[in-house]
């Protein structure tokens, strides 16, 4: 099942700093969540992250599970070189019923990373092979991203703008849902907002997606 987690306010800890620690937390990142990077040595772009304070960093070897009780994690991701640890990490935090992933066991870890085309934050389109070929899923990223440039347009990206703020007020000023979406989608396909979004004019298609709102009966 393909679901988007939501890690806002909790504690992910990661274990190990190479490359692929470094791409796990950049995903990380991208949710409003506490990272704790434990590993004995990190590479320089994880040491940047912290340096910055975007992340927390503990360089120890981890030899036992106590960082799971000390730290109360919400997830471990471990991304070590040394499979056994990797495995009785991930078995501890199964026992304590932690999300637990590790690199190097897809079929034990409690999630799988797909390979992701963002277009500004707003759209995020993922790609998996259920796990039979990672190289693949890249390789589709790349000739998805090329064909869905043409595809999805700035406009389409404005108009989730809009449809966020209207949404917002739709819940306040129309009582029923399916009036609620009729409206949403009437402002959807309303050539005024639409020539204005066209001309760079967002504000003022903003301004037309609330009186439509505030019209509607
Ligand atoms: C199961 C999964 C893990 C999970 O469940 O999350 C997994 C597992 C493993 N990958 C391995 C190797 C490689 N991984 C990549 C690249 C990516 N791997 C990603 C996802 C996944 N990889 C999940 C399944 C996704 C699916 O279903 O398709 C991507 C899509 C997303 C991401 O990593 O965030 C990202 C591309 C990101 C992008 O778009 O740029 C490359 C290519 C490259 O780096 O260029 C190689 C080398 C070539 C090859 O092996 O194909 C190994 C063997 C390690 C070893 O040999 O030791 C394992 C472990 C194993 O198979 O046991
Ligand atoms: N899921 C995926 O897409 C992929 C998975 N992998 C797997 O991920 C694993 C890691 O790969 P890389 O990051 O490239 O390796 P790496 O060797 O660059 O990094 C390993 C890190 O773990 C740290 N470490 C090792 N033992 C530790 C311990 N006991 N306590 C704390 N830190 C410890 C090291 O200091 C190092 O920073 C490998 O097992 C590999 O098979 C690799 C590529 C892709």
């Amino acid at each position: 099942m393909i679901v988007n987690l939501n890690l806002q306010n909790k504690t992910v800890i990661v274990i190990g700093g190479g490359n692929e620690a470094e791409k796990r937390i950049n995903s990380l990142l991208k949710q409003n969540c506490e990272i704790l990077v434990i590993s004995a040595s990190v590479n320089p772009q994880i040491n940047k992250l912290y340096k910055s304070n975007k992340i927390k960093l503990k360089k120890q070897k981890i030899q036992d599970i106590k960082f799971i009780s000390k730290f109360k994690p919400h997830m471990i991701i471990t991304t070590t070189n040394d499979k056994k640890m990797n495995q009785k990490i991930i078995n501890a935090a199964k026992r304590k019923k932690i999300i637990a992933y590790s690199s190097d066991n897809p079929e034990d870890s409690g999630f799988s990373n797909p390979s992701i085309i963002d277009f500004d934050n707003m759209i995020q389109i993922a790609i998996f092979t259920g796990g039979q070929s990672p190289a693949m899923s890249k390789k589709i990223k790349e000739k998805l991203e090329k064909a869905l440039k043409k595809i999805i347009s700035k406009e389409d990206i404005a108009q989730i703008r809009i449809q966020k703020i209207a949404r917002k007020f739709a819940k306040e000023f129309i009582p029923s849902n399916t009036q609620r979406g009729e409206c949403l989608r009437k402002i959807m396909s309303d050539n005024e907002i639409d020539q204005l979004i066209k001309d760079g004019h967002v504000k003022k298609a903003e301004k037309r997606a609330i009186t439509i709102l505030r019209n509607w009966k």
